[in-house]
């Protein structure tokens, strides 16, 4: 499996020794990513300049079978890069790898590897100041960002795949007659309230990624769009919320993005309506994304600001930079205004869900919620008004619901009589 170097620098013509980092890692580590257990990049050039090397590449192999390199290996010098023992060289990095799991999982491997280390120490004290960086900024950008291609994506046979699609199109239309709208972009309201794009769950052995991706599409927009592995942009591994990884985690999410015409988009958004299986269902309704921002600051800065489901809103806002939909400087802004509003917006919520607790003081709805939501709306009002006497309160309020079920209970037993 060969990954891509192109988050590299490169200074051309001054290709001399290539110097192999091995890198040890965990098996868990590697199959959680759906890697193999030997994964090496392609020549990474610009490094080493001080000292006269001029390329490296980086071998992230399972650490049990590190101490065999591949035969093709046999003949460049080699470095193990043990970067999560070597404190010295990384420690600023130990915490970042920590957290992606780079693990020896022995103590007697380690060793191993450090009685390994040792015999290159002396060649190599310059290189590894200087590589240990450029691993670490592979490992990050390559590995732990979860990035592949759709192929690599395809080998790991145990993963569940999710297929999604932006479609877009040009257009000519002016919102009050004067904004240029420039582009239509669709998402959808999801059954959840969470903005997201069409698309769905796809099994490969029943059919390719881009055919399910089209099933999805017929169900939820009513129209089968056929998508070609050329609208694919990207495959990668879907973070849990708590920013690890887990075999039970192991969800490849394929973002793909098609550009069609505009009479197109009217016709999907017609169907999404009236025909899609889904409407009303998994799907609330179509959105188009404003890219435009209004002089009051509205526009794509409001719309980023609403709640996204997992990595939609980094795919949408990735897509407009990547096409030019929109610049990066308006973009920027937007995402400044978008995080005003939502700072806004929370403030906002916490002054309505005050004003909901008063509303419903004393009203006989109160009887109808659990004892504790009593309680905590009771809290609530008593905080408002800054009453001191909360204790006090609480007391009489408890009391108070034990007299209330009482006398609820003995209105239904003489009912019953
Ligand atoms: O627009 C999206 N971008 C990226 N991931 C998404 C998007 N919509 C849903 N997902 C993720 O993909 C997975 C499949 O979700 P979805 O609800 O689309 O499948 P389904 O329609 O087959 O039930 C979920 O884990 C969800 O978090």
């Amino acid at each position: 499996m060969m990954l891509d170097g192109k988050n590299f620098s490169r200074t051309p013509g001054r290709a001399n020794t290539c110097w192999t980092f091995l890198v040890p890692a965990s098996r868990r580590f590697l199959r959680t990513r759906g890697l193999p257990v030997h994964t090496e990049t392609n020549t990474l050039p610009g490094f080493g300049q001080s000292s006269g090397q001029t390329s490296c590449r980086v071998v992230v192999q399972d650490s049990l079978t590190l101490l065999q390199p591949p035969s093709h290996l046999q003949d460049e010098v080699h470095i193990l890069t043990d970067l999560v023992h070597q404190r010295v060289e990384v420690g600023l990095h130990r915490q970042s790898l920590k957290e992606h799991g780079l693990r020896h999982r022995r103590r007697e491997e380690s060793e191993r590897s450090l009685g390994l280390l040792a015999q290159h120490r002396k060649k190599g004290e310059t290189i590894k100041k200087e590589a240990s960086s450029l691993v670490l900024q592979f490992i990050q950008n390559t590995m732990a960002s979860g990035q592949m291609s759709r192929d690599e994506a395809l080998e790991c046979t145990s993963c569940r795949h999710a297929c999604h699609v932006m479609l877009y199109s040009e257009t000519a239309s002016q919102l009050f007659g004067r904004i240029p709208i420039r582009y239509i972009v669709l998402m959808q309201m999801r059954f959840d309230g969470l903005l997201g794009f069409p698309g769905g769950f796809v099994d490969p052995s029943e059919e390719t990624l881009e055919e399910g991706l089209t099933r999805e599409l017929l169900e939820e927009l009513g129209v089968a769009v056929p998508i070609s592995t050329e609208d694919h942009v990207e495959s990668c591994f879907s973070l849990p919320c708590s920013g690890k990884y887990s075999s039970s985690s192991r969800l490849i999410l394929h973002f793909y993005v098609k550009k069609i015409e505009e009479d197109q988009i009217r016709e999907i958004e017609k169907a999404a309506a009236s025909t899609a299986a889904d409407h009303g269902l998994e799907v609330l309704g179509m959105v188009r994304v404003p890219l435009y921002t209004t002089k009051s600051g509205g526009g794509l800065s409001s719309f980023l600001s609403h709640s996204f489901i997992g990595v939609a809103r980094s795919q949408l806002i990735n897509s407009l930079l990547r096409l030019h939909l929109v610049s990066p400087g308006a973009l920027r802004e937007a995402l400044r205004g978008s995080q005003r509003k939502h700072a806004e917006s929370a403030q906002n919520l916490q002054e309505v869900l005050v004003s909901v607790c008063q509303h419903q003081r004393g009203t006989s709805a109160e009887i109808f919620l659990s004892p504790a939501s009593q309680e905590h709306i009771r809290y609530n009002r008593q905080e408002t008004r800054g009453d001191g006497r909360l204790e006090k309160k609480k007391q009489t309020s408890l009391q108070g619901n034990v007299a209330l079920s009482f006398s609820f209970a003995i209105t239904c037993i003489l009912l019953l009589w």
